[in-house]
């Protein structure tokens, strides 16, 4: 049996994309999932996402970190989604749709999907460093040598200590490149590497920033592309906030399906 899917990518943080209207993906079959996301035996991806109906919404998605599992809000998934959704003709240049963390609007201007992310109402101060949730959970760090930062080693030293060994988070690395412009490297909790870019947590380094002073729109520059992140404040409360970024189409194909082991 063979899958047809579609390959996105959003700022180098890229997904195996489903047309599931017809809910005829396996969805609890985590083996599946992890071997379409590996970059050997399968399509690769950092993650996959399936885009079903909903009496309520525009669409829905169900995101998947490439572990297999069940993942949270995906931020550059869901600016593919959205892109997914306008090549399909579900939408035209707007959508409400629902996500693991509720309902978001996004539209489509041009080359670039504008998305409205959830509130966040507060944001922890851990010593220099910070922790908050904006779909999913965030750990940021200011660094001088974001460059030849060894992201892999210093991301699982944080991800697997004794507070986030349990549950994972992912964790951010930032550096100021002038006065509202960052540099943003993520180990990501679920694919459990660095990836070249992570909406939700270029959203949180934004935020972050803003406490040191910067002003909305950041702009963010990640290994795989540049975003912008605006958003209002109030003290360390945030709303109106909005990823801004590129979601391209790569590929699209059918993949044979592993036989049961
Ligand atoms: N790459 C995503 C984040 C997806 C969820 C994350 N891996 C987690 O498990 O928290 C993004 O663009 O936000």
């Amino acid at each position: 049996m063979a899958l047809s899917f579609y390959k996105y990518q959003g700022t180098g943080n890229d997904f195996v994309m489903v047309d599931n209207r017809k809910l005829l993906f396996p969805a609890e079959d985590e083996a599946l999932v992890k071997h379409l996301c590996d970059r050997r035996m399968g399509v690769g991806a950092d993650g996959l996402i399936l885009l079903q109906d909903h009496p309520d919404y525009d669409f829905q998605m169900v995101y998947y970190n490439a572990d297999g599992r069940v993942g949270s809000m995906c931020g550059n998934g869901a600016r593919c989604t959205v892109r997914f959704a306008k090549q399909l003709g579900v939408i035209e240049d707007v959508a409400c749709f629902l996500a693991a963390d509720g309902e978001h609007q996004a539209s489509v201007e041009r080359d670039l999907i504008h998305l409205k992310m959830n509130d966040v109402a507060s944001v922890e101060k851990t010593g220099n460093d910070y922790y908050l949730n904006t779909g999913s959970p965030h750990y940021v760090r200011f660094v001088d040598n974001i460059q030849e930062l060894d992201v892999y080693k210093e991301g699982r030293a944080v991800r697997y200590n004794d507070r986030f060994k349990e549950v994972g988070t992912n964790v951010n690395f930032v550096q100021r490149i002038s006065e509202n412009e960052i540099f943003v490297r993520t180990y990501e909790r679920g694919v459990e590497d660095e990836t070249l870019s992570c909406g939700t947590g270029v959203t949180a380094c934004a935020l972050v920033a803003s406490l040191e002073g910067f002003k909305s729109p950041v702009k963010v520059n990640t290994l795989g592309g540049d975003l912008e992140v605006s958003f209002t404040r109030s003290g360390d409360s945030f709303d109106h906030i909005y990823l801004i970024g590129p979601a391209k189409l790569v590929f699209n194909g059918s993949v044979a399906l592993p036989e049961k082991v």
